[in-house]
């Protein structure tokens, strides 16, 4: 085995998929039968159905098994990212790709703060973020990312490693920018998904896009992120693909609540995650905490908690005029 990678979701064994071109892949998944679809049959049914898989992907169960690979990506969803590292083999000093999307609650503490916090600031860290459906990564089609790492040397060592023909990082020192355009463009997903099932019209998606990027950019800024990254794939670039197409999970969970379902029934139906809905009432306190106002993020953590629909576009547009 080559490389690991932790998490057995649709990203995870899209992302071992890519990487069995050239080298052989150890990828952890929680489910039992996920790794006997994999091992046996060569597919996920589960999370990524439909694609046949490399025989160069073993999936384990055993958390031990890390200890023969030092680079795992870790694809784990942002809410379980802590526990799951925590039960690995981190005294291994692996450097550690991270790969979900989002902001811890409570502690709201981006991915690669997590990681410091469980296991000390010296463990080696990059973040892969960007406009990636799994189902297309998983088929080939040409995708690009960021690539993000405060030591340039291994982010260059790490953005060669995980180049292949039709997947291309770019890389970016700005760890804290890719963190924050993966995570937010989740939220502004869900508000464009309300607007499409609520019939709102592509006028109102536009100005989500736009003015959610103002938002985006706003709190990256205030949390030291560089205005460059918010503009790249890990930002604007993702925020696009995820607002404007129901293959995004947090696009469609907005569908559904623009179309009078409840937040409740619509989680319960599905295995698979939608950041979002975790994210935007984090977003919503991370951002007071450091003063920067993002009503569209608001909406979308009121729209989560249960208003209406009405009251809160309402409330959007009754906001006082301003300069763009
Ligand atoms: N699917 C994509 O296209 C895509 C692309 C880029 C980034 N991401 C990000 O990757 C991360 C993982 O998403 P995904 O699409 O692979 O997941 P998924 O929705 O396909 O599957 C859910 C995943 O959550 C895991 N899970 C559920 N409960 C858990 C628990 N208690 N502890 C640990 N893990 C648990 C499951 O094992 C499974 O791996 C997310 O942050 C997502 O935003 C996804
Ligand atoms: O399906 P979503 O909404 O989780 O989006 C998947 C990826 O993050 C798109 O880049």
């Amino acid at each position: 085995m080559t490389i690991g990678v932790i998490g057995g979701g649709a990203w995870g064994t899209a992302l071992a998929q890519v990487l069995a071109e050239t080298e052989h892949v150890l990828l952890w998944a929680r489910e039992p039968e996920v790794i006997s679809g994999i091992n046996d049959a060569h597919e996920n049914r589960d999370f990524l159905p439909g694609v046949t898989l490399s025989p160069r992907i073993h999936a384990t169960g055993d958390m031990g098994e890390l200890a023969r690979v030092s680079t795992w990506l870790v694809v784990a969803p942002a809410q379980h990212l802590r526990r799951v590292l925590a039960a690995s083999p981190l005294e291994h000093q692996p450097t550690l790709v991270l790969c979900a999307k989002g902001i811890e609650a409570g502690s709201l503490l981006l991915m690669a703060e997590v990681v410091a916090d469980v296991a000390g600031a010296d463990l080696p860290v990059a973040i892969l973020s960007g406009p990636t459906f799994a189902g297309e990564v998983a088929r080939g089609l040409p995708t690009a990312v960021t690539l993000a790492c405060a030591d340039e040397a291994l982010g260059e060592t790490l953005t060669a490693r995980l180049a292949r023909p039709a997947f291309r990082p770019y890389y970016s020192d700005d760890v804290t920018g890719a963190e924050i355009g993966g995570a937010v463009k989740n939220v502004l997903a869900i508000a464009c998904g309300v607007v499409e099932g609520a019939g709102l019209g592509l006028n109102a998606r536009a100005a989500l896009i736009a003015r959610g990027f103002a938002e985006m950019t706003r709190f990256g800024l205030a949390r030291g992120a560089r205005a460059e990254t918010l503009a790249g794939l890990s930002g604007l670039g993702d925020l696009v693909l995820t607002c404007s197409s129901p293959n995004s999970r947090n696009f469609t969970l907005g569908l559904g609540i623009g179309r009078g379902e409840t937040v409740a029934d619509l989680l319960a139906a599905t295995r698979t995650v939608a950041e979002g809905a975790s994210t935007a009432p984090v977003l919503v306190e991370a951002a007071r905490a450091v003063g920067v106002e993002m009503p569209i993020a608001e909406g979308v953590a009121a729209l989560l908690a249960g208003a209406p629909i009405r009251e809160t576009v309402a409330r959007l547009l009754a906001r006082p005029l301003k300069a763009e």
